[in-house]
């Protein structure tokens, strides 16, 4: 059994709105998956459903084994940490260290494993010098890293990123990518819900494409961004690589740069 299993499952807010209708999806450990699709797809449902903030009103959501049902969300919220679009729901504490090493108290490890964690969890996330900080004298692309490196020291199993490229520049872009590939080479899920086609294009191999509540697609970034009707039912846009080469007529270019650069050069 996958490490993550949704089977059929749904969820149907107390406003009556079914935001997932009937969802199948599985994960196992050292994947990483990019959610894409319109506003309002169900990609935040889906995912709260992982970490347990939501449980599903029918079907199954299964973490290593075990029905979300079955724990509380702080049990799953152990193995599936979750990153929010907004930093701003998630900081409380006075610093930046402080808040990163918060979550650890609730395991069970003692302090030096705890400093340590926290140490390299700022390291990785460039807030080495920032530790002492109050984490609101410091601007939203930071703050996007203290809850990111939050969920580095918890060490979850699987790691959610929702939106993490927003108001970022090509350094806080590069360490991003660095930090996907680091967990993913540790053996992590990652799962990412993502506008950004560039990013899925350069670190995902997984895509999923939500609409209406349902995945409507489910492949390789090659294949998900030349399915122009699947393209079209998320009401995305291509990334500019395979448009462009679908344009001058050699789509088995697909995403490499190099190779759509000599098409061109040739004319
Ligand atoms: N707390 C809530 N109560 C009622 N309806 C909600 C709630 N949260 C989301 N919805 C509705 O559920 C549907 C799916 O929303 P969801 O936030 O999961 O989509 P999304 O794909 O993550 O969108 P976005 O890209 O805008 O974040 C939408 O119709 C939304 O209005």
């Amino acid at each position: 059994m996958a490490y993550i299993e949704v089977s059929e499952a749904t969820h149907t807010y107390p406003n009556g709105v079914e935001a997932i209708k009937g969802v199948s999806f599985a994960a196992g450990l050292g994947e990483s998956v990019a959610i894409i699709g319109q506003n309002g797809a169900g990609k935040t449902t889906l995912v709260k459903m992982l970490n347990g903030l939501l449980k599903p009103t029918s079907g199954e959501v299964r973490i290593d084994g075990v029905s979300t049902r079955e724990r509380t969300p702080a049990q799953t919220a152990r193995r599936v940490g979750y990153v929010f679009q907004n930093p701003d729901d998630q900081i409380f504490n006075n610093t930046v260290a402080a808040e990163v090493g918060y979550a650890l108290k609730r395991l069970d490890l003692d302090e030096a494993e705890r400093e340590r964690r926290v140490a390299e969890a700022l390291e990785r996330c460039g807030l080495a010098a920032d530790a002492e900080m109050n984490p609101y004298d410091l601007p939203l692309s930071v703050r996007k890293f203290i809850t990111l490196a939050s969920v580095l020291a918890v060490d979850t199993d699987v790691m959610i990123f929702d939106e993490p490229t927003a108001g970022q520049d090509l350094a806080g872009l590069n360490r991003i990518a660095e930090i996907i590939e680091y967990c993913q080479a540790r053996g992590k899920i990652i799962i990412t819900i993502t506008h950004d086609m560039e990013f899925v294009a350069q670190n995902f191999s997984r895509i999923v494409v939500m609409a209406n509540g349902r995945i409507v697609a489910e492949g390789n970034a090659d294949a998900i961004f030349h399915d122009t009707e699947a393209m079209q039912a998320a009401r995305l846009n291509q990334p500019i690589v395979p448009a462009l080469a679908a344009a001058l007529g050699h789509p088995e270019i697909g995403l490499d740069l190099d190779q759509l650069a000599e098409a061109l050069r040739r004319g």
